[in-house]
């Protein structure tokens, strides 16, 4: 579903990826490890479009990214989801499905909402007054209510909470077992094990390192972490 090959891109002369190539199956978690700097986001922003690459092919299933439109296929979760304080998420999930091209019904938006775990009570209390957690929940129900394939997050677990993480990989979860493709830039190691189908560790704009996450576990993946960075 999300293929990478030989990206190469490179900032006034300054390589931030090389060749990088790799893989992600519909219902696979993806967590992308590395140093600031590493190419995580770059890798990232090239599948949203968001900047071009200098080579390779970026594919989203069988569209080419920055050939065909592939806007519809992808959804992202930044660090902090971007939403309007002032709107309720019932409210602000409706302003961006339409955005999107979607118009649904208030109960189709509570079930959204419902469905990423932000409680009955929380869907129509304005943004201003929810948690990191919430806003990010209110990020994934933009993607369902979009019907993105393919969702990528920047550091999603940075700044949670333990019980916001351990809901937040639930919900990864059950997005992956919908046959979502997740494809995670986190430095959240033990999440990374806990929640990722297979794990990428990148230096200095190269993957370096492609790994199932069945056959390591946290203490193991920390250590080569080190050793390769
Ligand atoms: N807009 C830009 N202009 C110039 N250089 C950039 C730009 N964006 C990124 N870079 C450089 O490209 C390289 C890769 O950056 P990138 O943001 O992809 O790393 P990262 O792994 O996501 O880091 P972090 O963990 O800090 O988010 C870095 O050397 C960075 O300074």
């Amino acid at each position: 579903m999300l293929k990478a090959t030989n990206i190469c891109k490179s900032y006034h002369g300054k390589v931030a990826l090389k060749d990088v190539s790799f893989e992600v199956s519909k219902g696979e978690i993806f967590c992308l490890l590395g140093q600031n700097g590493a190419g995580k986001t770059t890798t990232i922003n090239i599948f949203l479009g968001f900047i071009k690459k200098d080579s390779g092919q970026a594919l989203l299933g069988d569209k080419e990214v920055g050939k065909d439109d592939t806007n519809q296929l992808t959804a992202y979760i930044p660090e902090t989801v971007q939403l309007y304080g002032n709107l309720s998420g019932v409210e602000n999930l409706d302003f961006f499905s339409r955005l999107a091209g979607f118009k649904y019904s208030t109960s189709q938006l509570e079930a959204f909402l419902e469905k990423t775990g932000l409680q009955s009570d929380a869907q129509h209390k304005r943004l201003s007054s929810y948690s990191k957690g919430m806003r990010q929940k209110v990020g994934i129900a933009v993607a369902l209510a979009k019907n993105a394939e393919v969702i990528f997050m920047d550091e999603p677990t940075s700044g949670l909470d333990p019980k916001a993480t351990s809901e937040f990989t639930k919900i990864c979860k059950e997005l992956a077992a919908m046959g979502k493709v997740i494809f995670m830039a986190t430095h959240d190691i033990f999440n990374a094990v806990e929640l990722g189908t297979t794990i990428g560790i990148m230096k200095e704009g190269t993957l370096v390192q492609k790994l199932k996450a069945n056959d390591i576990d946290a203490s193991q993946l920390n250590q080569l972490y080190l050793e390769t960075i």
